[in-house]
């Protein structure tokens, strides 16, 4: 059998369906995978935080497209992000008349402290745009409408998890389905787009799966079960 990789993954399109609802046939997957597992998302902390918990591994996150890195094994929480850029791009959206879409409450910015997002149902042109000019990254993950720092994303993240865990980067696999995927396809020594995966992250991958979502992931590992 092929020796098994330390495992980074995506939530949203990876795990899940396109509903966002996690796959359950993912959870003795991931539970029982005999290597390191890191959950790199562009969701806030609690949901891959949630996520370990409930699937019984230890803490090892990547959440706010980089922004938020949390290793329990070394016990270090590393936030980096210029928020203050990206809640001014808020600001100037709201001036304009648009909202992040999420309701009153907004629980997908509640918990969120390096970047910011707004819901696929609002304007994007004006988003990208205001974006472009505070010198900050625009995303679309096909789940979210993402205002992040270009300095950090992914790839930065799974660096940063290195670091604290002695490990390289490159004995990684790595799946996942959009293009804040990208630089993670690219530190990872092995990247997976599964079917569903925008253009962007099709193009940075090594191979991109037959089947989409949750089966596209069960594919990708296949090899390594
Ligand atoms: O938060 C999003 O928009 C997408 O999240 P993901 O990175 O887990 O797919
Ligand atoms: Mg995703």
């Amino acid at each position: 059998m092929t020796e098994t990789p330390p495992l980074v993954v995506d939530i949203d399109g990876t795990l899940t369906d396109e509903s966002r609802a996690v796959d359950p046939r993912v959870f003795p997957v991931l539970s029982e995978w005999p290597e390191q597992v890191v959950i790199a998302t562009g969701k806030a902390m609690p949901y891959p935080i949630a996520l370990c918990e409930f699937l019984g591994i230890d803490y090892t996150v990547i959440a706010e497209n980089g922004g938020v890195v949390f290793v329990e094994a070394t016990d270090t929480l590393q936030i980096e992000g210029d928020k203050a850029a990206c809640l001014a791009v808020a600001e100037a959206y709201r001036e304009l008349g648009y909202e992040m879409g999420f309701g009153e409450v907004d629980l997908a910015n509640r918990w969120r402290e390096t970047e910011v997002v707004v819901n696929l149902s609002q304007p994007e042109e004006p988003l990208q745009r205001l974006a472009e000019e505070h010198g900050l990254e625009f995303l679309d993950t096909g789940f979210a409408y993402h205002v992040t720092d270009a300095r950090i994303d992914k790839g930065t993240g799974l660096h940063a998890v290195c670091a604290e865990l002695d490990r390289e980067p490159e004995s990684f696999l790595a799946v996942g389905d959009s293009e804040n995927d990208a630089e993670v396809f690219e530190v990872a020594g092995e990247s997976v787009a599964v079917a569903n995966a925008d253009e962007t992250a099709k193009s940075r991958a090594d191979r991109v799966t037959t089947a989409p979502y949750a089966d596209g992931f069960l594919e990708a590992v296949e090899p390594y079960r």
